[in-house]
């Protein structure tokens, strides 16, 4: 039985991916499926990698031409006992199993030269002959065994080993087994995803041929034999007595390349080749955010959880661990003084952070304390980021501070695994593979025995939940830095007239901003929308200017007078009349951060204004600059997206203001609540970090909505409870599990004929399975078109992750869709993005 795969792996990355390749012409449009099914996973939560990555992964052969091979020999091939006199041999056959990033993702079985078996290890890249591909292909090794239960010489062998050593060690390779399993994406995706391509590439470096002389010609009669130029050159080269380029050679021996060549023809050189990295050491950043060096002594919360943490690095064992401390609690000192405890005996850490970007600070303070920091950041160049990878997987980094990706680190003595602001969602990744780097962490802490902190003033319910099952050890810090005290909140009704003004700034949001200025105060103002106005409406006809490939809203841009669709990139000039009626006097609704700044300017002609999102911040360095000129006091008010409400620590900072409370309340997602109480409750944060206090005021149309009431008291505990009866309701994370298909297709009608057949399979195999999912939809999603193509959503419920993941599994193994049909999908496990 041969199908069309429809996972191109193209494919399902355009969902995120405009550039994403289209289906490649040269992948086989088939693929041979033996029938083998994957044993179910195990149930546990918990991560058990020895057993869920014992699982038996359908295997190939890479036959000559598997595409053409029909079922029958196939049987053939798995099924028939081979005849006896082949039993001697077939056990001495040294076989690799490969995994390719692109459609047939494999796993197919090759036989290892017998002169590599000692070499090719699990970790490495090969080139392989694949189907009937003029050219080898470029797979991953995840796996290699002597005996091979077929025909003597119906395995294709491997071309070339392309590594000398594994890119990522044994117990690396296994956390790529799990990802792939756990998160349905192609093995050779999640190799391609843990090593970053300027690795694979070796970006930042060249191969040098090194000259050095043959042993065995070195006498004074082979060097007789040689004419007299070359004589002089081979002579040097003996005197020298270390190897040199030819380009030295020829420098210091004062010769032309002849000599050289004829030398290296006649074999009197011989010549190796080194790889070297071409550029110095990168330039770290600047550290001018004017902090102070010294490390604190910790106070008795923090020397608690400490305390804590040091037990559960003695104990070698694997442990999650919660710190939950309240904003301005000092979580940060912790973190490095745990890293500091490890780092005597050797051991190094992984300090994940949302985007170090963001958070100059929180960077400086690792690279102050430690020897050895490597920092990873998207602003990286690939020299850079392949040279500190390097340095990290010879020992020489002690922490590893980044993104999500920094759980990969190739650290050799991994002890320790910190991730800040846990519940950020900048750690599940939108792409394939769509893995939360809080799940992987836990995989990797779990399988070396190393323990997991995750840091939050507002941990996700996820983590709160583990706390409660046994899963995670809750560390309360209720306390902030000095006793000092929480910042009072005032909620102010938008409802009320009397609140309200002409724009978006309250009366008692004003008068507040006003005083502190006076006081020589910094204001921080979050508005978690850019763009200058949201909508771009005819008041005669009523038509609204969209996006034609998402039918989403443009929001008008004032700088350059550009209209911009914030789900693609989409941008015209805004229309100065209505693109439908003609009519003079087009209306800019909505409020984005550019509108607020021009009203901020008017109302507060005398402050020194910045303003801080995606629009102002695209230069590398820019958030930088920004936020020192702010805590140098240069900036008075500082105002912009969500980007401002993380981990800033700017003790002048007396007044918080939150524009609009609401704008994330009435998503259709169920994650609502906790983003809107998250959101308020880390800006909040921001203030009192001084000795002169600090006060929020927030504006919301829902004042009783309870997230906006914890949020306004600080009360994370109340929020929780609350938060967690909703979701047993309807079993939602974390009481359940879910996961999201996602359908695209350029013809409307076709993508949901698609997503139905889809749903029939899904249903078959729950029925098949007899397990106990609960399936949603299809139905269009809040976006319903998005770069041009019309989108359906599944969705899937369960109590039972492992049933819900296999239910998945063996629904979409060998879904085919017909290529004239243009329709992918992608399977997100755990989505966090629900639009
Ligand atoms: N023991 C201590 N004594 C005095 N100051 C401290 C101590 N520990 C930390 N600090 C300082 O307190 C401030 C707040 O610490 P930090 O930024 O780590 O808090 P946090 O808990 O991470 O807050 P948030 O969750 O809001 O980011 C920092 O300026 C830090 O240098
Ligand atoms: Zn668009």
């Amino acid at each position: 039985m041969s199908k069309p795969d429809s996972r191109l792996p193209s494919n399902r990355d355009a969902e995120t991916n405009p550039n994403a390749r289209a289906a490649s012409a040269d992948a086989p449009s088939e693929r041979v499926d033996e029938g083998k099914r994957l044993d179910p996973p195990p149930k546990s939560e918990a991560f058990d990698l020895s057993a869920e990555l014992s699982i038996g992964l359908p295997v190939d052969t890479a036959d000559e031409k598997p595409e053409e091979r029909s079922g029958a020999q196939q049987a053939e091939l798995f099924e028939t006992e081979p005849p006896p006199w082949e039993l001697a041999v077939e056990d001495d056959i040294a076989v690799g199993r490969i995994v390719f990033s692109e459609a047939p993702y494999g796993p197919y079985d090759y036989q290892i030269p017998e002169e590599e078996r000692e070499h090719l290890k699990p970790g490495m890249r090969v080139r392989v002959p694949l189907g009937k591909r003029r050219h080898p292909m470029t797979g991953w090794c995840i796996e290699t065994r002597i005996g091979f239960k077929g025909r003597r010489g119906s395995l294709r062998p491997i071309v070339e080993i392309l590594d000398d050593e594994p890119l990522c060690d044994a117990a690396l390779v296994r956390l790529v087994l799990w990802i792939s399993h756990y998160y349905q994406a192609p093995t050779g995706q999640v190799f391609d995803t843990l090593i970053p391509s300027s690795v694979r590439s070796n970006a930042g470096t060249r191969e040098r041929a090194y000259l050095t002389p043959d042993p065995h010609r070195t006498d004074e009669k082979s060097i007789e034999l040689l004419p007299k130029k070359q004589q002089a050159v081979f002579r040097f080269l003996i005197a020298a007595a270390r190897p040199m380029t030819a380009s030295e050679l020829m420098v210091h021996a004062q010769c032309t390349r002849g000599p050289i060549s004829g030398l290296q023809s006649k074999g009197y050189i011989e010549v190796t080749r080194r790889r070297e990295m071409t550029t110095g050491t990168p330039m770290r950043w600047q550290k001018n955010d004017g902090e102070s060096q010294h490390t604190h002594t910790l106070n008795d919360e923090q020397t608690h959880a400490l305390e804590r943490i040091e037990n559960a690095i003695d104990s070698g064992t694997g442990k999650t661990l919660l710190l939950h401390g309240v904003t301005g609690s000092g979580k940060t000192e912790v973190y490095i003084k745990a890293i500091e405890y490890i780092v005597q005996f050797g051991r190094s850490a992984i300090v994940m952070v949302p985007e170090i970007s963001l958070t100059p600070q929180t960077r400086g303070r690792f690279e102050r304390r430690f020897d050895s920091v490597a920092v990873l950041h998207s602003q990286m160049t690939p020299a850079e980021r392949h040279f500190q990878w390097q340095r990290i997987r010879r020992g020489e980094v002690q922490v590893v501070v980044g993104p999500r990706s920094a759980v990969f680190a190739p650290m050799p003595r991994l002890g320790l695994i910190v991730m800040d602001e846990e519940h950020d969602a900048s750690f599940k990744q939108n792409e394939q593979p769509r893995y939360h780097a809080r799940k992987v962490a836990h995989a990797r802490a779990m399988s070396l025995g190393i323990p997991l902190i995750l840091g939050s003033a507002t941990p996700s319910m996820e983590t709160w939940h583990a706390t409660s099952t046994g899963h995670a050890e809750l560390i309360p810090m209720h306390e902030r830095i000095n006793n000092r005290p929480m910042p009072s909140v005032e909620l102010v009704d938008l409802r009320i007239r009397d609140d309200r003004t002409r724009g978006a700034i309250s009366r008692p949001l004003h008068l507040a901003v006003q005083e502190t200025l006076r006081d020589q105060g910094q204001v921080i103002l979050l508005l978690n929308r850019r763009g200058f106005a949201t909508t771009i409406q005819c008041p005669s006809c009523g038509h609204v200017v969209a996006c034609p490939d998402c039918d989403m809203p443009l929001t008008h841009h004032r700088d350059g007078g550009k209209a911009c669709c914030h789900y693609c990139d989409y941008t015209i000039a805004t229309p100065p009349w209505c693109p439908a009626c003609r009519f003079d006097g087009i209306r800019y609704g909505g409020l984005g951060t550019q509108r607020l700044e021009v009203e901020v300017k008017a109302r507060f002609p005398s402050a020194t204004i910045a303003r801080m999102d995606s629009d102002t911040m695209k230069r590398p360095g820019s958030h930088q600059r920004v936020l020192s000129a702010f805590r140098n006091g240069e900036v008075n008010i500082l105002l912009g997206t969500q980007m401002i409400a993380k981990g800033l620590d700017f003790p002048n900072v007396l007044l918080v203001g939150v524009i609009n409370a609401d704008s994330a309340l009435h998503f259709p997602d169920f994650r609502a609540a906790e983003r809107t109480f998250q959101l308020v409750t880390q800006v909040a944060g921001r203030t009192g970090r001084g000795d002169r206090g600090g006060r929020v005021v927030v504006q919301t149309f829902s004042p009783e909505h309870p997230a906006i009431q914890a949020a306004s008291r600080h009360d994370y505990l109340q929020f929780a409870t609350d938060e967690m009866v909703n979701r047993r309701k309807f079993n939602y994370p974390p009481l359940g599990s879910v996961a999201r298909i996602i359908i695209r297709g350029v013809v409307e009608e076709v993508t949901e004929a698609v997503a139905d057949a889809l749903l029939g399979r899904l249903e078959a195999s729950r029925q098949a399975l007899g397990s106990e999912v609960r399936i949603l939809g299809p139905a269009p999603p809040p976006i319903p078109k998005l770069r041009g193509k019309y989108r359906f959503h599944l969705l899937l419920q369960s109590t039972d992750s492992a049933q819900l993941g296999e239910t998945i599994r063996r629904a979409t193994d060998s879904f085919t869709i017909p290529e004239k049909d243009d329709v992918q999908f992608v399977v997100d496990i755990d989505p966090i993005d629900m639009l």
